[in-house]
């Protein structure tokens, strides 16, 4: 080992750190003295002071980001250039701002990760550093260039060195940034474009997950300007995976991005129900969409033919009959708005006939001659007509106001437009709603449309009253204006010359100026507002989404902007789609990319084998993806008289001081696992980060854990409706070990 090497390379390193305590103190002190700064009473003056306070705080939660880990390569060019990569790109303290450590994002940095010695790109060397905390541990160098006869004693013989140590290594229960080793094949993906759909797929533990969060910090580093306006939106399963992959993203600095369930995207809905399989499947099937949509038209109502409404009134009975109802609603569909905004044309419609048949009786000339009202008679007697209450609680009748939450849970009451199995399975009254409800909400308030008139209406007289506030203030300045100038110009003629706000800004102007302005992140605005557009959204396991949940995603994505992750083999939802055609095939037709993970990290050989062995019995064919390394240690197969007493004698011997346990279980199970493994976290969100969990394999989607115990794979397998999925999900979670466990009678160990 050459020390002068070592020590160079720490003293780097130790330089680095120092600078970045540097650019922290002053990114704290800007921090804190803007929020010290009394402010100029002004609005403008504090907007200006939460801008600062906003781009210095997520600077420095970059920056606290970077301690781990900050450099990790370096590349030495044959052209004499010569890079540190890190974390974030950092740079000295002078004229220049001469770059100290690039971005691990820049153009610059990509020979780190694609430079092979058949391709160098121009590489005479790359290293691999590691750290632990502010030290140097190892330097892995690799010899692009072969002429290059230097040697500086870190040559590694196996290039994959720092790779393995990674896969290897102990599980917290939180995913890590992989920065450090990112391969060729998913660097490809990680940078492609950001406009258009690409689709990822890849068996169990290719690194999908790893490469969509890479792929957010990525295109938020290359279109920052655009994508922090309109936000990153990453789209996982459930909340533990949700849980799980949350800190990469800070990790890397970037805060910016809004992670969610499918059935956390209706704001202000918190989907706590659960659904059966069955109605689950129903429900996210993409017959609702047109289910839906005629039970809106059905509310659209017209009263039966000879049975009229008749409304009291002072200048005698209202008659609203089929035939102007009738006329009323098709003028009113015929303008193909959504239901609440459509509702304006009926009403006015209705009114206005109304009116005429009032005015027909009242002014009728028994001799046949022209009515005797005038137009200003009939006005008057429409005022008269939409003043009355009665009138509005008829109309109300016909074509009511709805609201999608109202609208879905009064449908679901009594599905309408479905075969009568399937209305049967989702038939309910009342009760929380379910994840497979959220889309169904979204589409309910898309037919609908929310008929903002009233609220639009309100915040027109509030600026009004602003406006009038604002005249008022500038009256006042312009009457002191007059005496002040008037003793001034006695005094100094140029003194009329000087500008005051009256002469440049009208009340209107100087109204708005002190608006509050909307000082939360994109992401935060945009978790809060159901038809915001994102400017690229990332679908973890999408697999699992069902039509209806696409149909939601879509309308976030105007701009088709997306990436979509997963592996139809592991598709465990009762409503996912699974083929992406299908999928895609109504949004985008044809226009989309595929491209293909093929290395498994996570998954030894041993252990994928037997998983492979399990996908086969259904489908003969079926290749795994390659493992990228063996343990060496088998899978063991037991069978047990008492199932749970064998995985918690199992859980004692096979859990290790540190790294992660998981316990995979049928539901069914759960109760009697849960007394037997007092230790074990369980329920709908478990903490991953504790030694020992117990999961359900719909919860185990997307996680991993050093070793892993599958307990009744059978049970796992007759689950509906995708077992098989199921149990090959739960059989690949495992980095180092695997057990399974069955029930004496089921399946013999294989
Ligand atoms: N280039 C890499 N360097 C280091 N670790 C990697 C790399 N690629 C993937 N991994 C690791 O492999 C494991 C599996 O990755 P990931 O969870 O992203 O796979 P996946 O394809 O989403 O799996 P699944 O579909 O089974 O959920 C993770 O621990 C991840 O950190």
């Amino acid at each position: 080992m050459s020390t002068e090497e070592f020590r160079n390379e720490q003293q780097f390193i130790t330089d680095l750190y120092t600078r970045l305590d540097d650019l922290r103190d002053q990114a704290e002190a800007a921090v804190d003295r803007a929020l010290r700064t009394p402010g100029t009473g002004s609005n403008q003056g504090r907007l200006e002071r939460d801008v600062l306070v906003a781009e210095q705080s997520g600077l420095l939660a970059a920056l606290n980001a970077g301690e781990s880990g900050l450099c990790f390569g370096r590349l030495v060019f044959r052209d004499g250039r010569d890079h540190h990569i890190g974390r974030l790109g950092i740079r000295e303290d002078d004229p220049n701002r001469t770059p100290l450590v690039v971005d691990w994002r820049a153009e610059v940095a990509r020979p780190f990760y694609l430079a092979t010695g058949y391709e160098p790109m121009g590489l005479s060397r790359r290293r691999h550093i590691s750290t632990t905390g502010r030290t140097v541990t190892a330097l892995h160098d690799e010899v692009l260039d072969l002429a290059d006869a230097t040697r500086t004693g870190h040559e590694s013989r196996d290039a994959d060195e720092v790779l393995l140590a990674s896969l290897d290594a102990a599980r917290t229960g939180r995913m890590h940034d992989i920065v450090q080793t990112i391969q060729a094949e998913q660097d490809a993906i990680i940078r492609s474009p950001h406009r258009g759909v690409l689709v990822v797929e890849g068996g169990p533990g290719t690194g999908k997950t790893a490469v969509a969060l890479h792929r957010a910090a990525y295109l938020l580093y290359a279109h920052r300007e655009q994508l922090a306006r309109r936000a990153v939106l990453i789209v996982g399963p459930n909340p533990a995976f949700l849980g799980y992959i949350g800190n990469v993203l800070p990790s890397l600095g970037e805060t910016g991005v809004l992670l969610a369930t499918p059935a956390e995207l209706f704001p202000g809905v918190r989907a706590t129900g659960t659904d059966t399989p069955r109605a689950a499947a129903v429900k996210g099937s993409a017959a609702m969409a047109d289910a839906l949509a005629a039970a809106v038209r059905d509310r659209q109502r017209v009263p039966e033919r000879g049975e009229p409404l008749v409304v009291p009134h002072d200048d005698g009975d209202l008659v609203i009959d089929w035939d102007m109802a009738l006329e009323a609603r098709h003028k009113a569909r015929e303008t193909a708005l959504p239901h609440n905004l459509a509702r304006p044309y009926f009403v006015f419609r209705v009114l206005d006939a109304l009116a005429e048949q009032l005015a027909d009786r009242i002014g009728a000339d028994p001799y046949g001659g022209p009515n005797f009202l005038g137009p200003d008679d009939i006005a008057l007697l429409a005022k008269g007509i939409a003043a009355n209450p009665e009138v509005y609680a008829a109309l109300d009748t016909l074509w009511p106001a709805l609201t999608p939450q109202d609208f879905l849970a009064d449908y679901l009451t009594e599905p309408t437009h479905l075969p009568d199995a399937d209305a049967a399975a989702i038939r309910r009254e009342g009760g929380a709603w379910t994840p497979a409800d959220v889309p169904l909400l979204d589409e309910a308030a898309e037919l609908l449309g929310q008929d903002d008139s009233a609220a639009l209406a309100a915040e027109e007289a509030e600026r009004q009253k602003r406006i009038q506030y604002a005249q008022g203030v500038l009256d006042v300045s312009y009457a002191s204006r007059t005496y002040e100038f008037e003793d001034k110009e006695e005094q100094d003629k140029d003194a009329s010359e000087v500008l005051s706000a009256h002469d440049i800004i009208d009340a209107e102007r100087f109204a708005e100026r002190h608006e509050e302005a909307d000082h939360r992140t994109a992401a935060e605005r945009a978790a809060a507002d159901r038809t915001w557009a994102f400017g690229h959204i990332i679908v973890d396991e999408a697999q699992e989404l069902s039509a209806m949940a696409w149909r939601l995603l879509m309308r976030r994505s105007p701009t088709r902007s997306m990436t979509l992750v997963g592996d139809p083999a592991q598709t465990g939802d009762p409503a996912g789609v699974g083929a992406w055609r299908d999928i895609l095939g109504p949004y985008v037709e044809d226009r989309w990319d595929l491209v293909r993970l093929g290395v498994n990290y996570r998954t030894p050989a041993e252990i994928m084998a037997v998983a492979a062995d399990v996908r086969r019995e259904t489908d003969p064919g079926f290749e795994p993806p390659g493992s990228v390394r063996s343990t060496g240690v088998e899978p063991w197969d037991r069978t047990a008289e008492d199932p749970v007493k064998e995985a918690a004698d199992a859980v004692a011997a096979e859990r290790r001081p540190d790294g992660r346990l998981a316990v995979i279980a049928p539901p069914e199970l759960h109760p009697a696992l849960v007394a037997a493994l007092p230790d074990a976290d369980h329920g709908p969100a478990p903490d991953l980060t504790r030694p020992v969990v117990l999961l359900d394999p719909r919860q185990a989607k997307g996680l991993e854990f050093d070793t892993v115990l599958v307990v009744d794979p059978d049970g796992i397998r007759a689950g509906a409706p995708h077992g098989v999925n199921d149990l090959y999900v739960a059989l690949t979670r495992a980095t180092q070990r695997l057990g399974v466990i069955r029930p004496a009678g089921s399946s013999a160990a294989s």
